[in-house]
């Protein structure tokens, strides 16, 4: 699945469900920093959200895979035995199993906004680089978020994206794009109102 060398994106989620969004955001990855894969980690439930009515992890990846559609895009329920949904864990244990892979995690303005409300967050910026990907409504908030703050030394222009998987963490760059309104919560709405 990965050898030493190679280039990951680590898009964490819920996808619940998937959505085109999710991929396009990781097509922006795969290109501007110069990925061989993305991998998408469905998490067994957000630690900050209510996951009462969550779907199981097999369903939601078999879902997510009719997303995906790309051989450089990998579905994955992979928590590295953690169950906990907690991102240091499973990066911790992404690293052990893989020693030598140059993971770079993926993730929405929207989370970069609400960072510093997860376990242990310095942590995760001294794991791996990351690269936050734009997102309507939270354009500017990352300007505000205290990840920034706290790592404004390492901040590097997205047009140095194509070095970031390489670098030595704490590193982190923004990617903007064509942005994207989609997202799970509207579209599990818009299914409840049909249904
Ligand atoms: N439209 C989008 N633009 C940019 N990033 C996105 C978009 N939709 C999802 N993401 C990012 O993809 C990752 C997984 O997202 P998730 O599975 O929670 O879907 P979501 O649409 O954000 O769900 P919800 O609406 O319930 O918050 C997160 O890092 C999220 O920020
Ligand atoms: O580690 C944490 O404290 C933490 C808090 C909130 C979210 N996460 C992870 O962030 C990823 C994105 O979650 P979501 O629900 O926005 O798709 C997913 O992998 C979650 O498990 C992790």
């Amino acid at each position: 699945m990965a050898a030493p060398g190679m280039r990951i994106g680590l898009l964490g989620g819920s996808f619940d469900p998937a959505h085109e969004a999710h991929r396009e955001i990781s097509l922006t990855a795969l290109k501007r920093l110069g990925l061989d894969q993305v991998w998408w980690l469905v998490t067994p439930g957000n630690p900050l959200k209510d996951v009462s009515r969550l779907p199981g992890v097999a369903a939601r990846v078999a879902d997510a895979e009719k997303i995906a559609r790309h051989p450089r895009i990998k579905v994955t329920g992979f928590d590295g035995g953690t169950g906990s949904g907690y991102t240091v864990d499973l990066l911790l244990a992404l690293k052990r199993r893989f020693p030598g892979v140059h993971f770079v995690w993926l993730m929405g303005a929207d989370n970069l906004a609400g960072l510093h409300r997860w376990r242990a967050w310095p942590e995760i910026f001294g794991l791996v680089p990351i690269a936050v990907l734009d997102r309507p409504g939270y354009r500017l908030r990352p300007a505000r978020a205290k990840p920034r703050t706290a790592s404004r030394p390492i901040t590097w222009d997205e047009t140095d994206a194509l070095a970031l998987p390489l670098l030595e963490p704490p590193a982190w760059t923004i990617l903007s794009r064509q942005l994207s309104g989609l997202s799970s919560t509207a579209l599990r709405e818009t299914v409840a109102k049909s249904g």
